[in-house]
């Protein structure tokens, strides 16, 4: 821990230490044995202290007796190699048009990156992480999207929506104890690779384990209504509301909440977007009452 921390924790007396513990009993109970599909967006992976805690988080979930899975993005890193290597590159919909060329830097950048530092930084606390792709004992196969714009077809080019999920091997390691961190790249029927908007492939696999909860980390609290004039942070929103909302949004929001749409309606109880930008924000979302960010629900509870 550091210092700042202690010092922090240092202030509260021992009863609101015991109250913090306390109030995440409900949580742990609800969520022991179950498994938790975390959404790491590159847009939350600001700096090292950051992602440090976000590991610690995962850590922590894994020690309280929940199975969090992790599928996480990369967005701005692939931009910053693609820019490094003079490539162009343009996002439409929210999903970034991928020529074989820029395919080759997102499958560098995400698996030969992003995933090994994030197994990394989990594996500090024990070997817990093992890292794979969509690629690996065939988790996902890939269908070519097809996008319209202003009723015109966009050609995304290598750009993927999930068609098959074989969560078998996923299933394996949770079975072993260990924390998948996964890369959202998945090949075709023919083998050729396409790139998959993480959300979008955290949505699927989220449907195909059966997890109790998506929780996505970005860069804003959560989903905001009448996005940017005068924002306002929608804290609950059911599945019917959203679909209703969906033809409003952009940019990196439409694949994110086509994803929680995807996930509730494939029977997953509750998809979250939160701020990943706040230290642990993660625990704060599941671990006390109020949580945090935007929740998407099937229906208004009875
Ligand atoms: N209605 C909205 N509410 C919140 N954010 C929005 C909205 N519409 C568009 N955005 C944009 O979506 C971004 C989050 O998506 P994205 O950049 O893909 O993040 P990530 O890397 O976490 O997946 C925000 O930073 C914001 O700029
Ligand atoms: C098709 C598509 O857009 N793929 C994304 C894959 C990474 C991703 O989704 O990263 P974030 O979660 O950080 O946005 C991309 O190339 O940026």
């Amino acid at each position: 821990m550091t210092a700042a921390k202690s010092e922090l924790i240092d202030q509260l007396g021992p009863l609101e230490k015991a109250h913090v513990l306390i109030e995440a009993l409900p949580w742990l109970e609800e969520f022991s044995g179950r498994i938790i599909l975390i959404k790491y967006g590159g847009n939350a992976m600001v700096d090292d202290n950051l992602k440090k805690a976000f590991a610690e988080d995962i850590v922590f979930l894994r020690r309280a007796g929940v199975h969090p899975v992790v599928v996480h993005g990369g967005g701005p890193q692939i931009s910053a190699m693609l820019k490094k290597l003079d490539i162009a590159s343009e996002f439409r919909g929210g999903l970034r048009v991928t020529t074989p060329e820029a395919m080759d830097v997102v499958r560098m950048v995400l698996m030969g990156q992003v995933n090994r530092e994030l197994v990394g930084l989990i594996n500090t606390h024990g070997p817990l992480a093992v890292g794979q792709s969509g690629e690996d004992a065939g988790l996902f196969t890939a269908e070519r999207k097809s996008l319209e714009v202003g009723g015109e077809p966009v050609d995304l080019g290598l750009v993927g929506e999930v068609g098959r999920v074989r969560p078998d091997a996923v299933a394996d390691l949770i079975a072993a104890g260990r924390i998948p961190v996964i890369a959202s790249i998945a090949p075709d029927d023919l083998g050729v690779v396409h790139n998959v908007n993480a959300d979008t492939a955290a949505a699927a696999l989220a449907v195909a384990l059966g997890a109790e909860k998506l929780v996505m980390l970005t860069d804003v609290a959560g989903l905001y209504r009448n996005w940017p004039d005068d924002p306002e942070l929608v804290s609950s929103i059911t599945a019917d509301e959203l679909r209703a909302l969906l033809s409003t949004l952009e940019s990196g929001m439409v694949p994110k909440m086509e994803a929680a749409l995807a996930a509730v309606d494939g029977g997953v109880n509750r998809a979250t977007a939160i701020d990943g930008r706040v230290a642990h924000s993660l625990l704060l979302e599941i671990f006390t009452d109020a949580g945090i960010g935007t929740q998407v629900v099937a229906g208004e509870p009875t």
